[in-house]
């Protein structure tokens, strides 16, 4: 048994998130650990963010995310957005600079708890995604799913927000489409050597989106951050969205901006739920007593 670790379970949107603390030590939290949070129906999560320290002169954390199935992710959204709302309550500071798979991030708490983060300049090239055969546009890729001559979804944009994004445009409501019975299939296409999170987006006008995704390693998401800034940035490049959109997900909306410099902030909250601790090891946590900060 390894010592215990304090954290917080938390939700970006309704994506469940458990914030680990596993600063000041050299361990990290075990893949058979994650599986274990994520069986249990009261710490059931989608990603953990594991907040290391630094690894790097000018970040203040490294930041470790995990999948519910144990994988490791590059990049989360949501999740990035609690570390920053549990780091803010901790420091009374504003403004961390991460270090993840993903490369550098910077994020903020505004004034009114809404949070943004910096997630970083897309990537569009095949072998950036990746893709497994050549593609020389991603705007748009051949692919397809259901019957060869009426495909229920077809012709994804591939995006990379550090991680593997394809986005499925649709005319009719997200909700009408079988994404539990799709994403795995999709997720698993062997023209995606990495597997990929999967979104379906209907585009409601020119800064309206409304999003439901398949999270690679995570299945079926109220909230995929990555995701809404994927399909805003396909959106865009499609020549269909403005710079500056909302992109709705099941669990509300997340605004985003492809600014001019190639950056990409979203902007959404973050919400505390309980806090306990856990053994990096094997999972087993115990809840804080009510009452106790
Ligand atoms: N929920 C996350 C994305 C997790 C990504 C993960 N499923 C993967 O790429 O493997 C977000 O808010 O961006």
């Amino acid at each position: 048994m390894a010592a215990p670790a304090p954290f917080a379970k938390m939700n970006g949107l309704g994506n469940q998130i458990i914030v680990a603390d596993m600063r000041g030590r050299a361990d990290r939290i075990a893949p058979a650990a994650a599986i274990a949070l994520a069986g249990d129906p009261a710490t059931a999560f989608d990603q953990i963010m594991a907040i290391h320290d630094p690894r790097v002169q000018g970040t203040d954390n490294y930041i470790e995310i995990i999948n519910c199935d144990g994988t490791q992710a590059q990049a989360c959204g949501n999740g990035t957005r609690c570390v920053v709302q549990a780091l803010a309550a901790e420091t009374g500071r504003s403004a961390f600079t991460f270090q993840t798979l993903a490369g550098i991030l910077t994020a903020q708490e505004h004034a009114d708890g809404l949070i943004s983060v910096d997630m970083g300049e897309p990537r569009f090239g095949w072998q950036d995604i990746p893709l497994a055969e050549e593609f020389h546009d991603t705007r748009m890729i051949e692919l397809q799913i259901g019957p060869i001559d009426a495909p229920v979804l077809h012709s994804p944009s591939v995006v990379s927000m550090g991680n593997p994004h394809a986005i499925f445009w649709v005319d009719r409501d997200v909700w009408s489409y079988d994404l539990d019975r799709f994403g795995p299939l999709l997720e698993n296409h062997p023209i995606f050597p990495e597997r990929a999170n999967i979104s379906i987006a209907q585009i409601r006008s020119r800064s309206e989106v409304t999003i439901r995704t398949w999270e690679r390693g995570a299945g079926l998401t109220r909230a995929c951050g990555s995701a809404a800034c994927a399909t805003a940035v396909a959106a865009i490049r499609l020549r269909r969205m403005d710079r500056q959109v909302t992109v709705h997900v099941p669990g509300g909306p997340l605004g985003i901006e492809w600014r001019d410099d190639n950056h990409v902030v979203m902007t959404g909250p973050a919400e505390w739920e309980f806090s306990g601790t856990l053994d990096p090891a094997t999972g087993a946590w115990t809840r804080d007593t009510e009452g106790v900060a």
